[in-house]
Formats: C-alpha cells, structure tokens, sequence
C-alpha cells in the first residue's frame, strides 16, 4: 500500500466523526471547496473532505503521473492497451486547428469532413433537399442502436428539447419486440428516416430491430425502402452489405469508445434535431472542458476534484455507490447514461497489467430526476443504513418564464435536500417536533427515533445558468474526464469492456434451447427456467 493511501486512511479514522456542517466555521469554506469552468461550478464543500484530505489526494494524483496520462490521453498514445488502441473521443469536438496524429495521419482532417458531410445531410433534411421516397418530407427520425450507440444521442437529443428546430427523434434500443413494435406503430413509414447506428455493425439488437424496421419499410416502400436508410458505424463493408448506400453512410474510426461517441456521427440524431449552430456550440462546450482539463492545476481542475471526491468517498470512507440527481427534467437520461459510461468503464477488478486491483474500483451509479426521487428512494439517502454520496445537478433558470415559479420550487427542493441530508436532525430536535405532533412521554421518545436524521451525509451539486447546448457540452466532457481521472488512479483500463462479452455467447449458445434443443450441459436452474419458459410459451400457444 503506497504511503499516500495509508496517510489519507490513517486522517480518515481521525476525522470520521467530524460533522460536515462543523467545517463550515471556515468562512471560506465555500469558496475554497468548489471551483468554476466557464458555465459550470462544482461545489464540493458539502462532504468531509478537508484541506489535508485534499492535500493528500492532490499528490495521489502525481504518484500515478495524471497529468503524464491526460496528454497521454490527448496524444492518441495507444492507451486502451488490451484492444491496442488510442483514445481520441476529443478529437472530435477539437476546436484548434493544431493536429493531432495517429500513425503520421491528422485525425482532424477526416473528423471534419466526416462533420461537414453529417452537418449537409441535415440540413439538406430540414430544408427539404432530401426528401422521403414520395417527395415528401421526413418528419420523423428513429436511431436503432443500443449502449453507446442509443444512451449518449438518447440522453442529450432529449436534454436538448427546447432548441429542436428538426424532425422528432425516437430510439429503439431493446432486442425486445415491444420497443421496436410499440415505436413503429405510431409512425408512417412513407415520414420516417431510420438510423441504424451500430460501431461494429454486429450487435444483436441493434442488427435485429434494424432488420425489422427495414421490413416495415419495405411493406410501405417496396424497392425505396433503402432511402429511407441511414447508417453510423465503422464497418463499412458490413453497412454496404445490409444494402445502405455509401453516401448515407457516416463513418468513424475505432480509436473513438461507444460510450464516448456521441461527439461524432452517433450523435446525427443529436444534429438533426437541434442543427448545425447548437450542435456546434454542444462541441464547444465540451472542447472548453477539455481544455480546462488539459490544463488547470490540479486543485481547480473540475473533472479531477470531482475525481478525487469519488475516490474519497468509494476507497476512503467505504461508499460503494453514488446517486445522480439531475434537478432538469431535460435530463432525465443522464443517469442512465453515466451508468455506461462510468460502469463500463470503471467496472473492472484488474490492473493495466492484469494483476488484481488493490482496493475497490467503480462505485455503483444510479439515480432519478428530481424532484420525482424525492417521493420515491430519498427515504434511504436520509435515514437508510447505507450512506449513498449524492451529485446533484441544477440550473439557475429553467427553458419556460412562464413557469418560473416551478423553477424557483425546483431550485428550493434541490438545495433542501443537499442540506438536509448535511445537516440531519438531531434527536433533541426530533423531540420537539413529536411534542408539537401531540406526542408525550416515552411515545414521544419512540417518534423521536423516527424523525431523527442523522445528517453528515456528503453530497455535491453542479450549478449552471441554463441547460445550453454548450453547457451539456461541459457537463458530459465533465463527466468523461472524472471517469478518466478515477481509472487513471486505480490504475486500469477505463476504456475496454470484455465484462460484455460472456453474456453475449452465452445467449447465443441459447437460443436453440429456448427453441427448444435439449438443454444438456446446463446448470440445474437454467435448464429448470428453460423448461418453465418453453412450458409457458406452450400454453399460450
Ligand atoms: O455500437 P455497437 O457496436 O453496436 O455497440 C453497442 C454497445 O455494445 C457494447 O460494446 C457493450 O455491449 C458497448 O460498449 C457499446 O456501446
């Protein structure tokens, strides 16, 4: 165990009993525990992290070499060791014209033209220079795709809403039916643009559902049903084969991650709703993370501070998940969205080098809009057992003046319940409220126990003016960075994902059991399941 870890456990057993609140004495708490990029600011002053805590994980961040490993990151260094390749998402939203190369080549080149041909072909959609097979105009877009190909473009076409100037997007995303179906069938064929947006081209869903929504095309289309195809991916030649013509296709290069490719041609759904000006201000926003990343010391660094809070909470204070409470209905998606991109990344148990990680790597992530969580799971974020650190994300105005007054409620709630959950409680207070609720002697003892909170319990909250274009940029290259930062730090490999892959051969090794071939081989539970499904499927039949 390196020194640095010892240190911050040894200050941790020193200070665990130090109230959050009680650190506010420090007037300048506030201002020395959050810091500011551009739109965003980044409180972080509501956990219990304290200057020698912070001191310690700054230099955990030199005895790993972050900063050798962010211009790792953006010099294409072939980073992603056990699939051989670099790591170059940011070149995608590059603002500079400075180049960066990859075997000799300037990625740039191929990265804007690729950007001018989507920015085009959406253009030419909105204005009506390409049109459906009668004529008409395509109303509607669906993206078929799933994982990074669906969640990314998913999440901010939707975070985006109110700067929609094109045809209404959809996604389908689950091999099952009911998505495909319950999609289809309230959109006419003769309207709609349908987007297969697959990296390999050989996901089973995506390539299932695309299969079917070419079928309903071909019932309405005959013959044209291909111009009604569109497709992301970087298998050319597998795009070619499904019959999508070569100028309908947007291609991208393998050094871009699935759950990092939004940035690029997965995110057409993205372009085509909003159009070219606010998908571009979406790239600088992020571009300006980067940056910020790149180059802010270490101790105002957004994505690293927000790194470090992580790992105080997950390896130091034994936190094992994290709650993503966007107050921003428009983004509803986004903890379904980090879930990949911080899981899928961070979810590993071995080293670069393959020896088993030390100490625990990615926290489990999940959450829910608020308010709407606050009727549901905060119950356990107040009074559980389990103390789940919260991020809570806010704007200072909402997209709708005439509503302003829902805003300033959502506003109070957000920060309620950050403050709640720091400031608890106590049972001397909880005493008072049972009297005032009519209760006397050892029954205003026993509610005293239920309306205590203990409090103490950490959080951190993202403010920003409003959710533009260019502040989801931020938010999601903040998130993207915080992921790198952690994993850079745990030292493993933030961008493969072979904990997929056993899942996939084995489903493809079942499906002629649930088809009905014997089952031999099989554990006593799955060939047990197999035979109640297929006994269910019989009955229906
Ligand atoms: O874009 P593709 O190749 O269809 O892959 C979809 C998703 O599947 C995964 O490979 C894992 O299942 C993700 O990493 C990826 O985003």
């Amino acid at each position: 165990m390196s020194t640095i870890w010892q240190l911050l456990e040894e200050h941790r057993a020193k200070t665990a009993e130090v109230p959050i609140l009680s650190l506010f004495q420090d007037e300048g708490r506030f201002d020395d525990f959050s810091a500011e990029q551009d739109e965003l600011l980044l409180d972080f002053s509501k956990t219990s992290l304290d200057s020698t805590a912070l001191d310690l994980l700054v230099q955990l961040t030199e005895s790993v070499q972050l900063e050798e490993k962010i211009d790792a990151l953006f010099r294409g260094d072939p980073i992603n060791t056990t699939e051989g390749r670099a790591v170059l998402h940011t070149a995608l939203r590059a603002q500079a014209d400075t180049p960066i190369l990859l075997d000799g080549k300037d990625v740039l080149l191929g990265v804007r033209d690729t950007l001018a041909r989507m920015e085009q072909f959406a253009q030419d959609i909105h204005s009506g220079r390409i049109t459906a097979a009668d004529g008409g105009s395509f109303t509607d877009v669906i993206n078929i795709g799933i994982g990074g190909s669906d969640l990314g473009p998913a999440m901010a076409t939707l975070a985006l809403a109110p700067y929609h100037t094109g045809p209404r997007c959809h996604f389908v995303s689950n091999v099952d039916g009911a998505h495909v179906h319950d999609t289809l069938q309230n959109l006419d064929p003769r309207r709609t643009l349908v987007i297969i947006a697959s990296k390999t081209f050989t996901t089973i869903e995506t390539m299932t559902n695309g299969n079917t929504a070419l079928v309903w095309l071909r019932e309405a289309l005959g013959d044209k049903a291909t111009e009604h195809l569109t497709a992301v991916s970087t298998a050319l030649d597998k795009t070619t084969a499904f019959g999508i013509a070569p100028d309908r296709v947007f291609g991208f290069e393998n050094w871009v991650g699935g759950r990092y490719s939004l940035w690029g041609p997965i995110g057409l759904p993205i372009l085509l709703a909003i159009g070219s000006d606010s998908f571009r201000q979406f790239l600088q926003g992020a571009a300006a993370m980067d940056d910020h990343f790149r180059t802010a010391p270490m101790r105002v660094n957004l994505p690293v501070l927000m790194g470090l809070v992580g790992i105080w909470h997950n390896n130091i204070c034994g936190y094992g998940s994290r709650a993503v409470l966007p107050y921003d209905q428009h983004l509803q998606r986004l903890p379904a969205y980090l879930q990949q991109l911080d899981m899928e990344s961070n979810g590993k148990q071995v080293a670069q080098d393959g020896t088993p990680l030390p100490r625990a790597s990615g926290p489990v992530v999940w959450g829910e809009p608020g308010t709407n969580g606050q009727h549901a799971f905060y119950q356990l974020l107040h009074q559980g057992t389990a103390v789940v650190p919260a991020e809570f994300l806010i704007a200072a105005e909402g997209h709708s003046p005439e509503l302003a007054h829902h805003h300033q409620l959502l506003k109070a709630n957000c920060l309620a319940q950050s403050e709640a959950l720091m400031c608890g409680r106590s049972n001397a207070e909880a005493t008072v409220v049972a009297s005032e609720r009519g209760f006397e002697g050892d029954e205003r003892e026993r509610m005293a126990a239920h309306l205590s909170f203990p409090g103490n319990r950490p959080s951190t909250t993202i403010a920003y003016p409003k959710l533009t274009p260019f502040v989801l940029g931020q938010i999601i290259a903040l998130y993207e960075h915080r992921v790198f930062t952690e994993g850079a730090i745990w030292g493993l490999n933030s961008f493969d994902q072979w904990g997929v892959e056993l899942g996939k051969e084995l489903a493809v090794a079942l499906l002629p059991m649930v088809d009905g071939a014997p089952s031999d081989g099989k554990d006593g539970s799955t060939s047990g399941l197999l035979d109640k499904l297929s006994q269910n499927t019989a009955k229906q039949t």
